[in-house]
Order: structure tokens, then C-alpha cells, then sequence
């Protein structure tokens, strides 16, 4: 779905470049799920929008969707496979109502109105906004905001999706349903890449990468990446309680079969 081979990318501030990527080379199977966590400012959201055509790399190559963003017509085109949902609700919704926002999305699409105003019914629905349809859109919460832009990424049925983040500014219900609706997308074949800063959504992710000052820092299991790689410490992360449970039973000895990553997994293992 993704191939990035050592790509590098720079802001420009007047005369200055700002070096914010070095060297990130990544490969992204469709229907995988893969957390990228990593500290404020390492650049995880100028690394994503790369992946649906927002910005160019420096140097490097990348694939999405089989197609090479290098050209301008591809990074328009791959914005119809992946799909972006960012942390600010507020800076990606451009329709007055929820009908309008979906409907906007489908507009290029040359679809027969019924069918569109069907599509539109039916991913509001999906998302559980069918009864807030027409409402001023103001007057959604930050987590209707977010379900709405899920349902635009529905309504373009984008094989992938990135969430930057996208939780960061909900309450905890409003995150679970987010979440909850990431894992159905997931589990129906959309590939996800979950930005977080949630060592918790880490553990839960299959495949986890951690970037530190614009290069790629880990990629693998969140097992590993939990107890033996050292890097929790040498970020400073404090790792999930199920996790200290577990460390704290590996330091002592514990005869661990499995190192526990879930609250059900220390249930096995105690
Ligand atoms: N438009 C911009 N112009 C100049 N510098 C920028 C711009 N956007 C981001 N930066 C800088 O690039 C670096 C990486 O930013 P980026 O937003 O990619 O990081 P991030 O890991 O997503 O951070 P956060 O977790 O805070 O969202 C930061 O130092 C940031 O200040």
C-alpha cells in the first residue's frame, strides 16, 4: 500500500531549511495496521500527509496505492485511495450540514443523484450521524466532527486510512467510538495507519513504528517494543499499567510464557 525508500523532507523558512525527515524508508501491506507514535514535533504528520499527496518528498522514493507520488497528477490521484483524518475536527470539514460535507467528497465522482443521496444516507448512518444529517455543522461536538470525517473516507471507500492524531482532542467515549470504528473499517480489509501518543493504543496495535527526530527509531511488535527493546526508558514513556505488571514480574523471575500486553493476556499468565 506504502513504500517509502529513504525519503528526506524540509520546511523552508526564507532562505533557511528546516530538516524535519531524514532518511525514512517504510513499507505499509495492505490490510495491515500500523501505530506511528513518536514526541511532538519528531514528524509524524509531515511524514503521513506525504502518503495521500499533501506534500513531496525531498529526495527519496514513494509508492502508495501503486502510485508514485513523485508526479503531481498521482498525488492528486492517490487522495481517492487514502484518505487523511487529522486532529483538529474543525479544519477538515467543509460542507454546512453533514449531508453537504459527505455529498462534497462525491461530488467528482459522476454518480446518478439517487444513488449518491443513498451513499450519503447510508456511511452517516455507518457512523451513527443519520439523524444529525441536515444540522448547521457548528453545532456538532469534536467527536461527531470526527465521525463525519470518517464517513467522508467511507463515502470514497478509501482502501486506506490515516488517523493523525485523531482522537487527541476527544473525550474518552468519543475516542473509543472513533477507535471502535477504525478496528470495524480494519477488520472489513481498509488498511489503517493510527497516530498516537497513547503508549495503551500501542499495545494493542499488531505492528508498532516509533520515530524520533525525523528518522524511523522502531518497527515491529509492540512485545518487543515493550520489553526488550529499551526504548519506553530512553523516551521516557510510561508504559501501560499492564505492562509494568508484566515487567515487574519479568524482573522478579516470574516463569512469564507469554509477556503480557492485555489485561486478558495477564489474566493467562498469573
Ligand atoms: N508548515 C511548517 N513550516 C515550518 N515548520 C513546520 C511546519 N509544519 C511543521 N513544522 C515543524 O516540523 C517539525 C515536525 O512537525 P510535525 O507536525 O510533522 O511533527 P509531529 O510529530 O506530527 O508533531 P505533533 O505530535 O506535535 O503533532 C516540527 O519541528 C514543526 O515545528
Amino acid at each position: 500500500m506504502i513504500t517509502a525508500q529513504n525519503i528526506t523532507f524540509s520546511y523552508r523558512d526564507g532562505q533557511r531549511r528546516l530538516p524535519v525527515l531524514q532518511g525514512i524508508s517504510i513499507h505499509i501491506s495492505r490490510g495491515e495496521w500500523v501505530a506511528l507514535t513518536g514526541a511532538n514535533g519528531c514528524g509524524k504528520s509531515s511524514l503521513v500527509r506525504m502518503f495521500n499527496g499533501l506534500s513531496i518528498p525531498a529526495a527519496g522514493s514513494l509508492h502508495a496505492a501503486g502510485l508514485d507520488l513523485r508526479s503531481a497528477v498521482n498525488r492528486t490521484a492517490v487522495k481517492q485511495h487514502i484518505q487523511l483524518v487529522f486532529q483538529n475536527p474543525e479544519s477538515q470539514n467543509i460542507g454546512s450540514t453533514p449531508y453537504e460535507d459527505v455529498a462534497f467528497g462525491l461530488e467528482n465522482r459522476g454518480l446518478p443523484p439517487d444513488e449518491m443521496d443513498a451513499q450519503i444516507r447510508r456511511v452517516l448512518q455507518q457512523v451513527g450521524l443519520a439523524h444529525k444529517w441536515a444540522d448547521d455543522i457548528t453545532t456538532l461536538s469534536g467527536g461527531e466532527r470526527q465521525r463525519l470525517a470518517v464517513a467522508c473516507c467511507l463515502a470514497l471507500q478509501a482502501e486506506m486510512i490515516i488517523f493523525d492524531e485523531a482522537t487527541s482532542m476527544l473525550d474518552p467515549a468519543g475516542r473509543s467510538r472513533i477507535m471502535a470504528l477504525a478496528r470495524e473499517l480494519w477488520r472489513r480489509g481498509t488498511t489503517i495507519l493510527w497516530v498516537t501518543q497513547r503508549p495503551e493504543e500501542l499495545a494493542e496495535s499488531p505492528r508498532v513504528a516509533v520515530m524520533e527526530q525525523g528518522t524511523l527509531r522502531y518497527d515491529g511488535d509492540p512485545r518487543t517494543l515493550f520489553y526488550s527493546s529499551g526504548l519506553p526508558e530512553l523516551l521516557g514513556w510510561e508504559p501501560p499499567p499492564v505492562i509494568r505488571i508484566g515487567r515487574l514480574l519479568q524482573s522478579r523471575g516470574w516463569p512469564l510464557g507469554l509477556l503480557p500486553l492485555s489485561e486478558l493476556e495477564l489474566e493467562a499468565v498469573l
